[in-house]
C-alpha cells in the first residue's frame, strides 16, 4: 500500500461571530497518498480556504483528527505548526509572493535557512540548482524576481515551495494571475512534478484544470464528495 502522507477525520470548522454560526466543514474525511495528485473544486464559499488552511497548518480544526505522515496535528502551539508546515507542506499561490530584494536563487534558499534542519552552504546550493532545473529556470537564478514574467515567476515559487521536500505540495489556484498559455505550462509542470513523485493537492474552481488531476473532489457546503474514480486497471 502506498504511504498515507494525509489523513483527514470528521474535521469541521466552525466560525463564531456575535450574531452567527458559519459551520464552513462539516464532517470531511480525506485521504492522500503518496504520489497522488487530487484536487478539490466547488463553488464560492463551500469551504475550499478553510480547509486548505487547516490542511496548510495555518488554521485549526473545530474538531476531528489531521495526520500528517502519521503525525497527530491536530492540536499544537504556533510554534509547533510553523516548525512542522516548514518541513512538510510546500505552498503555491496564486500570488506569487516573491521577495524583489533578493535573487532568484536567494529566494528559493529562504526556506532552508530558516529550517530547523542545518543545511551546509554547499546542501543549500545543490537543492536550489536542482529544484531550479527542475522547473527549467535554472539560468535565471541571478536574476531578480521583477525581472522575470508571470509564468517564470511562478516556476520559482513552485522551485522555493520543492526545496524542504516537502510531504505535499498545496497548491491554491496557481494561474489565477496568468494568461491562458502560461497557466497550461504551469499545470503541464505540475503534472510532471507528480509524475516525478511529488504528492499534490490543488485547490481550484476551474474544472479545467480539476480535471488534471488523477483524483477529482468536489466540495460543496462544507462536504466533500469524490468526483471521479481514478483510473484503475481492469481485474
Ligand atoms: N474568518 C471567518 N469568519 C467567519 N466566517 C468565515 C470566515 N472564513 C470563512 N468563513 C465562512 O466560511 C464559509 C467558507 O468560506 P471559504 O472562504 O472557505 O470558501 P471558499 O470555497 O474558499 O470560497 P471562495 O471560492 O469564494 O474563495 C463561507 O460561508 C465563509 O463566509
Amino acid at each position: 500500500m502506498q504511504d498515507i502522507k494525509i489523513q483527514m477525520t470528521n474535521i469541521t470548522k466552525v466560525f463564531e461571530t456575535q450574531s452567527m454560526e458559519t459551520h464552513a466543514l462539516k464532517g470531511i474525511d480525506l485521504t492522500i497518498r503518496s504520489g497522488e495528485y487530487i484536487s478539490i473544486s466547488g463553488p464560492s464559499g463551500c469551504g475550499k480556504s478553510t480547509l486548505l488552511s487547516i490542511l496548510g497548518l495555518l488554521d485549526e480544526a473545530t474538531s476531528g483528527t489531521y495526520m500528517i505522515e502519521g503525525h497527530d496535528v491536530t492540536k499544537l502551539s504556533l510554534a509547533q505548526s510553523a516548525a512542522i508546515r516548514a518541513e512538510k507542506i510546500g505552498f503555491i499561490f496564486q500570488q506569487f509572493n516573491l521577495i524583489d530584494e533578493l535573487s532568484v536563487f536567494d529566494n528559493i534558499a529562504l526556506p532552508l535557512q530558516y529550517s530547523q534542519q542545518q543545511y551546509s552552504a554547499q546542501e543549500i546550493t545543490q537543492r536550489v540548482e536542482q529544484c531550479l532545473e527542475c522547473v527549467e529556470m535554472l539560468h535565471r537564478k541571478d536574476h531578480r524576481p521583477n525581472m522575470l514574467s508571470g509564468g517564470q515567476q511562478q516556476r520559482i515559487a513552485i522551485a522555493r515551495a520543492l526545496v524542504a521536500n516537502p510531504a505535499i505540495l498545496l497548491v491554491d489556484e496557481p494561474t489565477g494571475n496568468l494568461d491562458s498559455k502560461n497557466g497550461d505550462a504551469i499545470m503541464d509542470l505540475l503534472e510532471k512534478l507528480n509524475n516525478d513523485g511529488t504528492t499534490i493537492c490543488l485547490v481550484t474552481h476551474d474544472p479545467r484544470y480539476a480535471d488534471r488531476a488523477s483524483i477529482h473532489y468536489n466540495l460543496l457546503d462544507g462536504q466533500i464528495q469524490k468526483a471521479q474514480e481514478p483510473l484503475r486497471e481492469a481485474v
